[in-house]
């Protein structure tokens, strides 16, 4: 059928896939890569879906949803990209969809409608993140998992012990994202400074919901010097972007383009590391010691498996400090509220 050099590579990428330990099953320093977008068909699903597409390293891509997800991927199949896309349906095919891929961003669940807070979106997404990381751990357990879904601050650790009681889990290779906050304080900034948001630079640390969103406005590069009151008016705009998004949107749901932008951001740095080259820095929210809140957002750096290194805290100034004491607070208690839904599933 094929000879020499062709056969081989044919013959062992089977040999790893079939033989390997399930953790193994995708090639470490592949260049192209298997990627599944899960809640597809939805707001932020299908224009990151189509980002994804763009994206000449992935070469197959997954789309899940519970519903219309076959006419999204039938309508990528049309874009002039290399990649193979297939759309996946229903909780029969998610494991299907996630089977040895690389990286499973999962972006399914309801979005906030204007009042709510993203704490009580919990009740329904936590069930459908679970189901999901559930599909993970056992047919892509070595995957990035990549977890978009609110309360981002609550699911994520519900996430790590759904992995735990599978005992696949591996902290460097989950998270929740962030980078829309990122994102967010890089634009108000920049157009503040009246300089483009991709030369702004800032950490944003802590979770991804009102005051646990930190701008560390401090180490921002270039410097701010703005008023004390100008420079908390930035901070709450930053905390508050998700429901200004609401609000104008008049009920009909959330941020999802610029999500989808942020999400491909994140995605770019995993894959850069997958790739084996250096990444920038990019806060996400992940397990961590850090602080005494055990999953918190930081700087990190990644790799072929995860996160490379977290870079921790950066340096605080006095009113930052004592945000963050607040934040770690109420961080604390939607971990506990992620870890018992698990606990109380058992
Ligand atoms: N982390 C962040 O910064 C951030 C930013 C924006 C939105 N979000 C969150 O992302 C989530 C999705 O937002 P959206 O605007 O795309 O919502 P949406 O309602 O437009 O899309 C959600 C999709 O998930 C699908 N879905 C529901 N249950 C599913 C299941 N069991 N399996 C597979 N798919 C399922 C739905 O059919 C729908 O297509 C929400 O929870 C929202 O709050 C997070
Ligand atoms: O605000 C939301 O509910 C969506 C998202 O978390 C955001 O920050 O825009």
């Amino acid at each position: 059928m094929f000879g020499g050099r062709t056969k081989c590579l044919f013959l062992a990428k089977n040999y790893l896939c079939s033989h390997r330990s399930p953790f193994r099953c995708h090639l470490q320093l592949q260049r192209n890569f298997r990627v599944a977008v899960i809640g597809a068909s939805g707001g932020i699903g299908q224009p990151l879906s189509l980002l994804m597409m763009k994206d000449h390293r992935i070469k197959d891509l997954r789309l899940h949803d519970v519903q219309g997800v076959k006419g999204v991927a039938a309508d990528l199949s049309h874009v002039s990209a290399p990649a193979s896309v297939r759309g996946m349906q229903g909780p029969e095919e998610i494991e299907k969809a996630v089977e040895c891929c690389d990286v499973v961003v999962i972006t399914a669940g309801l979005a906030r409608k204007p009042g709510m807070t993203r704490e009580q979106l919990f009740e329904v997404n936590g069930n459908i993140v679970m189901a999901t990381v559930t599909a993970i751990a056992k047919k892509s357990p070595g995957a990035m998992v990549v977890i978009v879904t609110n309360p981002v601050n609550a699911i994520v650790p519900m996430a790590a012990e759904v992995l735990k009681q599978h005992k696949v889990y591996d902290p460097k290779r989950l998270f929740g994202v962030t980078t829309l906050d990122c994102v967010r304080a890089e634009r108000f900034i920049g157009d503040y400074l009246k300089i483009s948001p991709t030369k702004v630079k800032i950490p944003v640390i802590g979770g991804h919901a009102g005051t646990t969103i930190l701008p560390i406005m401090s180490q921002c590069q270039p410097p701010l010097n703005a008023s004390q009151e100008c420079i908390e008016s930035m901070i709450k705009r930053i905390q508050n972007g998700g429901e200004e998004i609401i609000k104008a949107k008049e009920g009909k749901g959330s941020a999802t383009l610029s999500m989808a932008f942020a999400a491909h951001r994140f995605v770019d740095v995993l894959l850069k590391g997958l790739k084996g080259e250096k990444t920038p820095l990019e806060c996400a929210y992940v397990e961590s010691n850090v602080t005494e809140a055990c999953f918190f957002a930081t700087p990190l750096s990644f790799n072929k498996n995860g996160i490379a290194k977290n870079h921790g805290l950066p340096c605080l100034d006095k009113s930052e400090k004592e945000a963050l004491k607040s934040a770690v607070k109420q961080l604390q208690q939607s971990i506990e509220l992620g870890i018992n839904h698990v606990k109380c599933k058992k």
